[in-house]
């Protein structure tokens, strides 16, 4: 059902041709004359490109926490991407948090205490100023890790700035889910879903089609175009509706986060 992506050079160039076209051609490329590169030519180059992506996505320096292995904040360690075969535009990218990295994100949103009522299961930020310090962190961190793997994400979406401005956050008691929808046309195309605590299976209908598609904590989900308007997406957490693969899940609490950009013609709530 799930199919593995790769190809490095592919990658590269794809990228390297992306932000040719949203920053022009980089220096190496306008100031060579000759054919061979010398070392100083792919230091700037390489220096540019730091510099670009800085620019793009922010910097990911080292006064951030750090995680054991080095990495920053929410930077990925994956890049593996899985598309959901059936689903076009759906894509997964299951180890997208560490274990330190999700157990960080659920303490910025513990130390947000907004659920701190048992009435009170949602909550929501809009406008990219308005969002909390670590949102923008892993937004910042999606937009890397789609762009990691660029030529599998429309370069439309690659290029938005910011790629997302609107965030919830979901508070889910066990039994907890979310009914069958699309989410609203005033919101742009791409959704990102960051899962956290307790598995769950999402399932994907249209028409008489039902894909389930289980959201592993730490995992990422992307979906774009078909995935995004022509898909429902629920949550059935009611007593024996979550089995994955024959066995049923056991559903503690969950919490995600789902990342989306306002159209510039809506106004927000
Ligand atoms: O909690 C989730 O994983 C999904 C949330 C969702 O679909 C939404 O807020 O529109
Ligand atoms: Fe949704």
């Amino acid at each position: 059902m799930m199919m593995m992506m790769g190809g490095e050079d592919d990658e590269e160039e794809h990228q390297r041709s992306v932000l040719e076209q949203v920053f022009g051609p980089s220096i190496s490329d306008e100031d060579n004359d000759c054919d061979g590169r010398s070392d100083s030519d792919s230091d700037m180059a390489e220096q540019y490109q730091r510099t670009v992506l800085e620019q793009v996505f922010g910097h990911s320096s080292s006064d951030e926490e750090e995680d054991d292995d080095g990495r920053s904040d929410f930077e990925s360690e994956s890049d593996n991407w899985e598309s959901i075969e059936e689903v076009k535009g759906l894509w997964i990218l299951r180890n997208f948090l560490s274990i330190h990295q999700q157990t960080r994100l659920l303490s910025s949103i513990e130390s947000e205490q907004w659920f701190t009522q048992p009435s009170i299961n949602q909550a929501m930020r809009f406008g990219y100023q308005n969002l909390p310090h670590w949102a923008i962190k892993l937004s910042h961190s999606i937009h890397r890790s789609c762009y990691s793997s660029s030529s599998l994400f429309p370069p439309n979406l690659l290029q938005r700035e910011p790629l997302f401005d609107q965030m919830i956050t979901n508070f889910y008691q066990p039994g907890e889910g979310i009914a069958p929808h699309v989410d609203l046309l005033r919101f742009e195309d791409a959704i990102a879903i960051v899962s956290l605590e307790s598995s769950c299976v999402m399932n994907f209908t249209s028409e008489s089609q039902s894909v389930p598609v289980l959201l592993t904590p730490g995992s990422l989900v992307f979906m774009f175009g078909d995935a995004r308007y022509n898909w429902k997406h629920e949550i059935n957490r009611k007593p024996g509706f979550q089995s994955w693969q024959g066995e049923l899940l056991n559903q503690t609490t969950r919490t995600s986060v789902t990342l989306r950009k306002l159209c510039s013609s809506a106004a927000p709530i």
